[in-house]
């Protein structure tokens, strides 16, 4: 049998709740991330209808012609701003691209901020400003659900509660709509296309709005896949690679893919919307000392966020 627990948590009781509310919920939000890497969270922030806003505009977006989306990608972004057409994504030891199209926003930095420089501005898309709005507006509420979680995290790992707010203020966080497309042929495709190959995130944690479509499966300590659903509104939470290597494998970043449809539903679309929660690239992700031991030696080499990402995005031929 599977050991598969993703226990669904309310973000609520941690952020305002009692001492033994918030102690409850980072032992459940850490074990599931020592066991399986993910979670469901309710009570985040997001309202139903924020959240039905955002698939409207994340749909219209895409339904744009696409010699329109393709003026706004970018040479020379690796793909972290704007759009990114069909075809550029491919998981990391994979020979076929993804079967999806995307469009990134970043953080937003106020003038003379030191981390200013470092960010490439967000692109505008000129005929959906609604779009533009309702993206920023999730971003942010994401951005603070995300941080509430890290410090319950915190308190799971024995470090201080506020231990990740230096590092994930100005953040490099992204925003990413996805829009899997419809094939209306599928003899057409190679025999190994799929949504998105099995891979593992890059950044600290990944909020996901979205997954209440089929499609998102895990991978078990058992090496089976197990599909991953979210009531209604529910955010999905995992762990990525960051802050695998931070606590040295004792968080664990779980490979999950985004499986095809069955043949006759080939024909339709799939939306989500991941929010990639990143830390400024100064972030040293040297394992914590305290996760290392004689059963659990050291796991990774020594190495910031910023040069980490910068390997993994060559790795996935968004940068060249
Ligand atoms: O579309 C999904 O449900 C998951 C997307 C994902 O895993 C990713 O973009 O990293
Ligand atoms: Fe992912």
């Amino acid at each position: 049998m599977s050991t598969v627990n993703i226990p669904r948590l309310d973000l609520d009781t941690y952020v305002n709740g009692d001492a033994a509310q918030r102690k409850q919920f980072s032992d459940d939000i850490g074990k599931a991330f020592n066991e399986t890497g993910f979670v469901t969270i309710t009570n985040h922030g997001l309202s139903k209808e924020l959240i039905d806003n955002l698939y409207k505009q994340v749909k219209t977006l895409f339904a744009l012609p696409d010699d329109v989306k393709s003026k706004y990608e970018i040479p020379g972004l690796a793909g972290q701003r704007g759009y990114t057409g069909k075809g550029k994504e491919t998981a990391k030891g994979f020979k076929v691209p993804d079967l999806k199209e995307f469009w990134q926003i970043g953080q937003t930095v106020t003038d003379g901020d030191p981390v200013k420089d470092e960010y490439p501005a967000n692109v505008m898309v000129e005929e959906l400003p609604e779009f533009n709005q309702v993206t920023l507006e999730v971003y942010q509420k994401l951005e603070t659900a995300g941080k509430s979680i890290l410090k319950a995290i915190a308190i799971y790992l024995g470090l201080d509660e506020n231990y990740f707010d230096k590092h994930v203020h100005n953040g490099n966080s992204i925003l990413r709509t996805l829009h899997y497309f419809g094939i209306e042929d599928p003899d057409s495709l190679p025999a190994d296309a799929v949504r998105a190959g099995a891979h593992e995130d890059i950044n600290l944690i990944t909020l996901l709005i979205g997954a209440s479509a089929d499609g998102l499966e895990l991978l078990t300590r058992e090496n089976t896949w197990f599909p991953v659903s979210a009531h209604g509104e529910d955010v999905v939470v995992n762990v990525g690679d960051m802050l695998q290597r931070l606590t040295n494998g004792k968080l664990k970043s779980t490979t999950h893919r985004v499986v095809n449809p069955p043949r006759e539903l080939m024909k339709n679309s799939r939306f989500s919307v991941p929010f990639f929660l990143h830390p400024k690239s100064d972030m040293d992700l040297t394992s914590l000392p305290s996760t290392i031991d004689a059963e659990h030696p050291k796991q990774f080499s020594d190495m910031t966020a910023g040069e980490y990402l910068d390997e993994r995005l060559r790795e996935i031929g968004l940068k060249k």
